[in-house]
């Protein structure tokens, strides 16, 4: 019955972009076509495009060729935040809610339903234009997997997969100059590319967010591999990691962005203390945007898939507002409400994946 309402769907991406964001949009546009009949309309730069009526037919052929893609056909925004949205006026610029532009155009270009990817600030305002009557199904990305409500968000597993490289690669290097390497690795507040990375890459020693960490600790861990024959040693950071007591490490402040804070810097931070402490040489890398760059992972591929096919049931059955969501091996939703409502989904230091590293000699700084 719902279905036979629905005629014309609108999907936007919003926030950092990740690997999968263009197998959603073909995992929509097929299904969307091809189940339901509706036509399919993009909405590009993020919530931009909705408020400057940016709007472009999306068919089975200009989504053709696109699910090994990285990055998005309908480009992204981490700003634009239409609930308090910069506009000139008389000269000035002041900060507006302009959301009821974007509703007016996406109603004036007979949009049903609307398709909104992303992570917390895009869902955030996802949410918002829900509670304004918009009919919303949201699917959930982010590389930093911090999203509650979902095991796994699509573009996590690429993110790993370019870490757990960077780091095979720098093991050889590490090796041949019986060198110390710090690789930073992002995520945010949350560590688990940091975690997952350092275990399938081998790392010795693993710094998150959620584990504070002493480095006299991380150089003891050092000291003990040398002591069994092996001079050189790989650590990894995640980008908001902190010592105890300490604070995290910002980047840059970007002003106009939602969620200003950019962290990046721990990583030398931590190689030029453990140089000193230790006396090996040592270098950092800072893997920054190749993490998020790219071909998706044929994992990402498949996740994508699901969670794009998986909205558009959702929207034909009339659940709105609403976000898909993967519970162990099956797809399920959530409310927006709930999903925005809940803290980030945290590593836990006392979680059986922390324990298995520890129990493998990996050390985390904290003791
Ligand atoms: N508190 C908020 N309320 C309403 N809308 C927001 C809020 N924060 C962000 N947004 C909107 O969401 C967009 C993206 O936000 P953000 O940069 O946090 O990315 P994200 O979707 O959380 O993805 P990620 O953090 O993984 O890059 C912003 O451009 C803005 O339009
Ligand atoms: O694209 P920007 O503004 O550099 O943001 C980088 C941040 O976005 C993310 O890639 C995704 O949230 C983080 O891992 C990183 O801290
Ligand atoms: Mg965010």
């Amino acid at each position: 019955m719902v279905v036979n309402k629905i005629k014309r769907i609108g999907i936007l991406t919003g926030g950092g972009d990740c690997p999968g964001l263009n197998p959603v949009i073909r995992a929509v546009t097929r299904t969307a076509i091809l189940e339901y009949g509706w036509e399919v309309v993009g909405i590009r730069n993020g919530y931009k495009g909705m408020y400057n009526g940016d709007f472009v037919e999306l068919t089975l052929d200009s989504i053709s060729g696109i699910l090994h893609e990285g990055g998005t056909i309908l480009y992204s925004s981490n700003k634009d935040n239409l609930f308090d949205y910069q506009v000139e006026e008389d000269g000035k610029l002041v900060n507006k809610d302009v959301s009821d532009v974007g509703v007016e155009n996406i109603r004036k270009m007979g949009i049903d339903v609307m398709f909104i990817v992303g992570g917390d600030g895009t869902l955030t305002s996802a949410r918002d234009f829900a509670r304004k009557g918009v009919k919303v199904v949201a699917i959930p990305k982010t590389i930093d997997n911090d999203l509650a409500s979902t095991d796994t968000t699509f573009g996590f597993s690429t993110a790993v997969d370019v870490a757990t490289e960077a780091l095979d690669r720098l093991h050889t290097t590490a090796s041949s100059h019986h060198r110390i390497m710090v690789l930073e690795v992002m995520g945010r507040y949350a560590g688990w590319i940091a975690l997952h990375s350092g275990i399938a890459g081998g790392a010795d020693v693993i710094l998150l967010p959620e584990i504070p960490y002493d480095i006299r600790n991380v150089a003891r861990t050092i000291e003990e591999r040398k002591a069994r024959g092996k001079n050189f040693s790989i650590v990894v950071v995640g980008e908001g990691a902190k010592e105890i007591g300490g604070d995290i490490t910002v980047r840059e402040i970007i002003k106009d962005s939602p969620d200003p804070i950019r962290l990046g810097g721990i990583g030398i931070k931590v190689a030029s203390q453990l140089e000193k402490l230790c006396g090996n040489e040592t270098r950092a890398t800072i893997l920054g945007h190749l993490q998020r760059g790219g071909s998706p992972s044929s994992s990402d591929r498949i996740l994508s898939t699901r969670y794009g096919v998986e909205a558009v049931k959702l929207a034909a059955s009339g659940k709105f507002g609403n976000m898909v969501t993967l519970k162990g091996d099956h797809m399920s939703y959530d409310s927006l409400e709930n999903v925005i409502g809940r803290k980030s989904k945290l590593v836990n230091p006392n979680g059986e994946l922390v324990e298995a590293a520890k129990s493998m000699g990996i050390g985390f700084g904290d003791e």
